[in-house]
C-alpha cells in the first residue's frame, strides 16, 4: 500500500522545485504542434486540485481553439496594447512596445479560466469577510495549471492586457463569471532561463533578502542565518 504520509524522495523534490524555477511566462517561444487531449485532461485536472475557499471550485476552463474567437481576442489586446503603450514615453515606450505580450495565435490553444462569483450559494466557508477569496482560489488554480504545463514541456503565457468585459462578451460568459485569467498553451522551442522582462531591461527580480522581514512591517533581517540563507537563495 502507497505510503502518503512520506516525504517525497529527493528526486520528486527535485522535480517540484524544477518546475518553479524553470516556469516561464511564455509569449514568443511557441510551436504549432498540437497539445494531445489527453495531456490537456492531466492540466486542466491539476488546476482543478488547487485549493479554493470553502472548497468553492469557482474556475471554469474555456478551452479557445477556434482562430476565428482568437483573433477577436487578439483585436481585444491590440487595443489595450496601444492605451498601455501611452502610459509611458521616450525610450521606455520604444522599450514597451518592443516587448511581445502575448502568443494568441502562434499558441495552438488558448484557455480561459474563469471565476464564477456566485458558486457555492450565498455563504461559501470562508469567504465571509474577503468575499475576493475566490478570485484568490483561482489564481492558485492557474499556478498549478503553470507548474504541471512546466513538467510536460508545455508553455504558458497570461494575458491580461485585455478589456475584461470585451473579452466576457466575446467568450459569452454570463454575467456572475469573471474571466479570471486569458492563457496562451503550447509547446515551446525553448524555455527561458529567465523571465523576458527581464533580459529585456523591463524589470529584474528583486533581492528576496530585501522583501522579508520580521514580527511586523518595520523590522527588516539585518543580519542572522535566514538572511544569509535568503542571500544564497537569490545567486
Ligand atoms: C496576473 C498576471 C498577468 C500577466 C502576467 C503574469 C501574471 C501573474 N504576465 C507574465 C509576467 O510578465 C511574468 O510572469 C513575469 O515577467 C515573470 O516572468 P516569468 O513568469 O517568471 O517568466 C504577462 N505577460 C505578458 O507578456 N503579457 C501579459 O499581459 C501578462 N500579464
Amino acid at each position: 500500500m502507497t505510503d502518503h504520509n512520506r516525504p517525497f524522495s529527493e528526486a520528486e523534490a527535485e522535480g517540484l522545485y524544477r518546475a518553479i524555477y524553470e516556469r516561464r511566462d511564455v509569449r514568443s517561444q511557441f510551436l504549432p504542434e498540437p497539445i494531445p487531449d489527453e495531456v490537456l485532461a492531466r492540466l486542466l485536472n491539476a488546476a482543478h486540485h488547487a485549493p479554493s475557499v470553502g472548497f468553492m471550485q469557482p474556475w471554469d476552463f474555456v478551452v479557445i481553439d477556434s482562430v476565428e474567437v482568437r483573433q477577436q481576442v487578439l483585436s481585444i489586446f491590440e487595443r489595450e496594447n496601444q492605451r498601455a503603450a501611452d502610459n509611458y514615453s521616450g525610450e521606455r515606450q520604444q522599450n514597451y512596445r518592443s516587448l511581445k505580450l502575448q502568443g494568441i495565435l502562434e499558441s495552438p490553444i488558448n484557455l480561459c479560466i474563469t471565476c464564477d462569483r456566485s458558486r457555492g450559494g450565498t455563504h461559501v466557508l470562508g469567504r465571509n469577510t474577503i468575499v475576493e477569496t475566490d478570485l484568490f482560489s483561482t489564481c492558485l488554480a492557474v499556478q498549478n495549471l503553470w507548474l504541471a504545463a512546466r513538467a510536460e514541456g508545455i508553455g504558458v503565457g497570461w494575458v491580461s492586457i485585455i478589456d475584461q468585459q470585451q473579452l466576457a462578451d466575446t467568450l459569452g460568459l454570463p454575467e456572475h463569471v469573471y474571466p479570471l485569467a486569458y492563457l496562451c498553451l503550447g509547446y515551446v522551442s525553448e524555455f527561458l532561463d529567465q523571465p523576458e522582462l527581464q533580459t529585456k531591461g523591463w524589470r529584474s527580480r528583486l533581492p528576496l533578502g530585501d522583501l522579508v522581514r520580521r514580527n511586523g512591517w518595520d523590522t527588516r533581517l539585518e543580519d542572522g542565518e535566514l538572511l544569509r540563507c535568503l542571500s544564497k537563495e537569490n545567486l
